[in-house]
């Protein structure tokens, strides 16, 4: 009766069989390894001194964050973005609201261990250089003598300062700063990295390269969050975004699905001459497409960039005109036509 009377009072006494335990860890271990990030009701109020309520920068904002991905967080100028970040990391604390992240709560510092992160402005000692940098990083997650030597090392390479590794970093460029503030965000090998306007102050090279390290980190199974008003680079990277606006949650989903024009079909092929063009028209037409917008795809001045840096390297002192740049351009050179045809029937913008 007494042995009834306590299973009743307390039922979390009652012993699982050892298997079914483990098996429940287990489920349970892999449902909170999904979500890297959980944010359940999130607000922040700052006050003043007086404690008055000054600005709310955050708005009871839910959102999750999957192991893996890319998430940008988006959001014009003071829409909360930052402030996000800074209670996800421990560094505010929010007015009310949760946040799981890594499986613990946003102010256990010790989950900082695990996250990488790259803020706005970095705060790096000028007078050091990249190895002494990363040394200095290092020895605040006590990594050893040979780790941090290893690590300095292999992130030096990975960020392209090899050559600069050696100069104070009060000689770096604004491009060359963030490359060696991303090397400091990664010193520990975090399995989150938090990225504040990653790609700010690069120039479209240094973007291209910084956006190729994002994706590296993704394949290297890190889950990367990063904040950015560079919205084509954010485009470029992320699988999922978030767009605040005054703190509130406007926008959430996978870019791929945001931005599908569902309304308008893209066929892209080689080359057409004007005669096939004109009966792809009348196939089109027969199924009720009147009008039709049929014309050459351009690639974006971004890859025009690139490839004329690329090539002035290569060919020092020459000048290219623009119908030689048009003839290298990789969508031009397979002659692609792009055709795109509206169900409502009104001219589709061709890419
Ligand atoms: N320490 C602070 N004290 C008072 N208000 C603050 C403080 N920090 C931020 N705010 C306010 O909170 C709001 C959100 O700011 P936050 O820096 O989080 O925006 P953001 O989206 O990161 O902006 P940005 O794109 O300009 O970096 C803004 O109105 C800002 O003025």
């Amino acid at each position: 009766m007494r042995q009834g009377a306590g299973w009743q009072e307390n039922p979390a006494k009652i012993a699982r069989p050892p298997a079914f335990s483990t098996l429940a860890a287990k489920i349970e271990g892999m449902q909170s390894q999904e979500n890297v990030i959980e944010i359940r009701n999130l607000s922040k109020v700052y006050r003043d001194f007086w404690g008055r309520k000054k600005v709310q920068a955050v708005k009871s904002l839910s959102l999750d964050v999957k192991r893996g991905e890319v998430f940008g967080l988006l959001g014009p100028n003071g829409s909360g973005k930052t402030t996000t970040i800074k209670m996800l990391l421990g560094l505010l604390f929010p007015t009310s609201g949760d946040i799981t992240i890594l499986g613990k709560k946003a102010s256990d510092v010790e989950k900082n261990e695990r996250i990488g992160y790259l803020p706005e402005e970095s705060y790096l000692y000028r007078f050091l250089n990249a190895d002494e940098t990363l040394d200095f990083y290092g020895r605040l997650f006590k990594l050893s003598g040979e780790e941090r030597a290893k690590r300095a090392d292999e992130l030096i390479k990975m960020v392209g300062l090899d050559q600069a590794r050696r100069r104070q970093l009060k000689e770096y460029s604004k491009g060359m700063t963030r490359r060696i503030g991303l090397a400091q965000a990664l010193i520990n090998n975090p399995d989150l990295v938090l990225l504040d306007e990653p790609t700010s102050g690069l120039d479209p090279i240094g973007t291209r390269e910084m956006k190729d390290l994002i994706l590296r980190l993704k394949d290297e199974g890190k889950t990367v969050v990063l904040c950015s008003h560079q919205l084509a680079d954010v485009q470029d990277v992320s699988d999922r975004i978030a767009v605040l606006f005054q703190g509130e949650l406007k926008v959430l989903g996978e870019v791929d699905q945001l931005l599908e024009l569902r309304e308008k079909t893209e066929i892209r092929t080689g080359n057409l001459s004007d005669e096939a063009i004109e009966e792809v028209r009348q196939v089109l037409a027969k199924h009720g497409m009147t009008e039709t917008s049929i014309q050459k795809p351009r690639a974006d001045l971004e890859e025009l960039f690139l490839r004329t840096v690329r090539e002035s390297g290569e060919r020092p002192g020459r000048r290219f005109t623009a119908e030689e740049m048009a003839a290298t351009q990789p969508a031009a050179s397979d002659g692609a036509e792009t055709t795109t045809a509206d169900s409502s029937g009104e001219t589709g913008d061709a890419k």
